[in-house]
């Protein structure tokens, strides 16, 4: 079932307008009520668009923290990290992947416990279905926030893949993940407790290639996604990838 704010624009360039502008207005709200605005930024190339259109605009950015969904276990400076999507704040708190799965798992639950709940998570989706590093199969406990959402017992059409799965991060923030099915293997994801640790969830999802995995999740296949995202999230999805 997908979130009640499920808005339907006209293709990726809308989306990652819409997403600019309604960042912006989070961020605002956030400053004056409380001094700082805690932003997880999605990885992927999708919501790339929207941070180079939110970086040109006019913010507090001091007042901003950033943090990340999930990094790839890959050296710093490699362009497929995660961490090299950013946007112009100081206050950036990157996954230490580079320390291997495990290590940075450990270390990044404790960066992040003292700054939950997060104002805003931002979400992405790939065509299994995954989000942040949670795949299909992942073995990861259903969050209590699916019952009551008319989810079905369904089977992933993706086929369950054994995830060698360490929540080593402490409260069950972080996971290890050793064997993703898209490359690097070897990446640290935030749980599904994590990825809902927060006021508001922003979910962008574009491209035809999303188009099988959005269906199954309209229909309450138990993908990732499925099970990450809130009822009251908002998610912004263009035509192609809503099958329009
Ligand atoms: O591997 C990943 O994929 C998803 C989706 O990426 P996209 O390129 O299809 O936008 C992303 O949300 C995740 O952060 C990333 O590590």
């Amino acid at each position: 079932m997908l979130p009640s704010d499920t808005q339907v624009l006209v293709d990726a360039e809308a989306v990652a307008q819409r997403a600019c502008e309604w960042l912006a207005a989070a961020a605002a709200v956030a400053i004056r009520e409380r001094g700082v605005f805690r932003l997880v930024l999605a990885g992927g190339s999708t919501p790339q668009r929207a941070y180079d259109l939110l970086a040109d605009t006019l913010q507090d950015w001091d007042k901003w923290e950033i943090f990340w969904g999930d990094e790839r276990c890959l050296p710093v400076e490699d362009g497929e990290r995660n961490s090299r999507m950013s946007l112009p704040t100081a206050r950036r708190f990157p996954i230490p992947a580079e320390l291997g799965a495990e290590a940075a798992a450990v270390v990044y639950a404790q960066t992040i416990r003292e700054k939950l709940p997060f104002d805003v998570v931002m979400l992405g989706m790939g065509e299994d279905g995954h989000t942040a590093s949670l795949f299909p199969g992942d073995p990861s406990p259903q969050p209590l926030s699916l019952k009551g959402r008319g989810a079905k017992d369904k089977e992933s059409l993706a086929p369950p893949r054994p995830l060698r799965e360490r929540g080593l991060g402490g409260e069950g923030l972080t996971v290890a993940v050793f064997d993703a099915p898209k490359p690097p293997p070897e990446r640290v994801s935030l749980s599904v407790s994590a990825l809902q640790a927060c006021r508001q969830q922003l979910v962008l999802v574009t491209g035809a290639g999303k188009v099988d995995a959005l269906a199954q999740w309209r229909s309450c296949v138990l993908l990732p996604i499925a099970l990450a995202v809130r009822e009251d999230a908002c998610l912004l999805v263009d035509a192609s990838a809503y099958g329009q």
